[in-house]
């Protein structure tokens, strides 16, 4: 049985509080946008393309509640929330993109005089419902081409070593994940060795989240902290790092999890490969390089604190920013749901 991080039927949505993991697993209901905004921006829920999913499926939610014989209406009350879920939190780009192109329904259902309020309401709900399931599949996809392009220059016999950062599992998606999608299908290829995961601080995404899903499939893993990187690299034959996105510009910078470029700076230094894994869905064509990725800041106390556990000396200032960008020069290729890519090569496939 694979993890879920979101129960979704049709004018109800539970969303998995992972603030709580992994000591509590605890479902809460997201009842319209301003839950949905509150718990992505609390960041019970995370993970770029699982925003977008909550996001829109918590407007879902709200519409479903709701009568509506005033197209003009509908459309005003979807542009306004879908615009105010955007605001949630400000580098993954997969709400935006969501936003923008669910919106752009909203506007070809209401010029279409033979579309009833109602009608225009259940197709819209529909569009969104189908997030689920085609992430889902993007992520497979993703996962194929990610472990064939690992595994292509290699020997038919050989196993490989994995390091990865942050969780980019079934926690951050609608299920499967992306990079760890990929260590996924190379697991059930029977070629994977073993995983290293970063604990990722401060929020701990890789000792709270990814640790959970490795632990819950049964993959050979290892925890390690942040600063473990380079003697890993130095004593250990990794085979490649695989990582998530948050935003990828069109020449290929990527923002990711903060501690991802300086990951991607040693994997140079090392020789190893160093790949984002990311569907369509997280790619900002709209950009050209990554100095134009807002960065999101978090609050101090995300620093000096576990839980209600200070751990940092009361009065010390602090620089919390959630991101950084990774340059496309450190990047050996792309693994999206419609192939592998170059960062060169990205401007120009659709
Ligand atoms: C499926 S990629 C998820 C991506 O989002 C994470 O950030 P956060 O936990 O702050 O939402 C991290 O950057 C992952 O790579």
């Amino acid at each position: 049985m694979t993890l879920k991080s979101i129960k979704y039927e049709k004018g109800n949505l539970e969303i998995l509080d992972q603030l709580l993991l992994p000591a509590q697993s605890k479902f809460i209901q997201v009842k319209g946008v301003e839950d949905g905004w509150k718990v992505i921006n609390k960041m019970q829920v995370r993970g770029a393309p699982a925003i977008a999913i909550v996001g829109c499926l918590s407007l879902a939610v709200e519409l479903s509640t709701e009568v509506f014989d005033d197209k003009k209406v509908l459309r005003q009350e979807i542009e306004g929330k879908l615009n105010y879920l955007v605001s949630s939190r400000p580098t993954a780009v997969n709400m935006k993109i969501a936003a923008d192109e669910l919106i752009a329904l909203s506007n070809k259902l209401y010029k279409d005089e033979t579309v009833t309020a109602e009608v225009m309401k259940v197709k819209f709900i529909d569009e969104i419902e189908s997030m689920l399931e085609k992430d889902i599949a993007d992520n497979k996809a993703i996962g194929e081409y990610g472990a064939s392009d690992i595994l292509k220059s290699l020997p038919s016999d050989s196993m490989v070593r994995i390091l990865t950062h942050c969780n980019t599992g079934s926690l951050a998606t609608a299920g499967y994940g992306t990079a760890l999608g990929v260590i996924r299908t190379l697991h059930s290829l029977k070629r994977l060795e073993h995983v290293y995961c970063t604990e990722t601080r401060p929020y701990n995404q890789g000792a709270r989240l990814t640790a959970y899903e490795l632990v819950h499939d049964k993959i050979p893993a290892t925890l390690i902290v942040d600063s473990m990187v380079a003697a890993l690299m130095k004593q250990r034959n990794i085979t490649a790092v695989v990582v998530g996105a948050d935003r990828v510009a069109s020449n290929g910078d990527t923002a990711n999890k903060i501690g991802t470029y300086q990951i991607a700076v040693l994997a140079k230094h090392h020789g190893v490969p160093f790949y984002v894994a990311a569907p369509f869905t997280s790619i900002d064509k709209k950009i050209i390089s990554g100095d134009h990725i807002i960065i999101e800041e978090r609050p101090d106390r995300e620093m000096t604190h576990v839980g209600d556990h200070r751990i940092a000396a009361q009065g010390i200032s602090c620089w919390n920013p959630a991101f950084d960008i990774t340059p496309a020069a450190l990047i050996a290729g792309i693994i999206t749901e419609k192939g592998v890519f170059r960062p060169s090569e990205l401007a120009n496939c659709q």
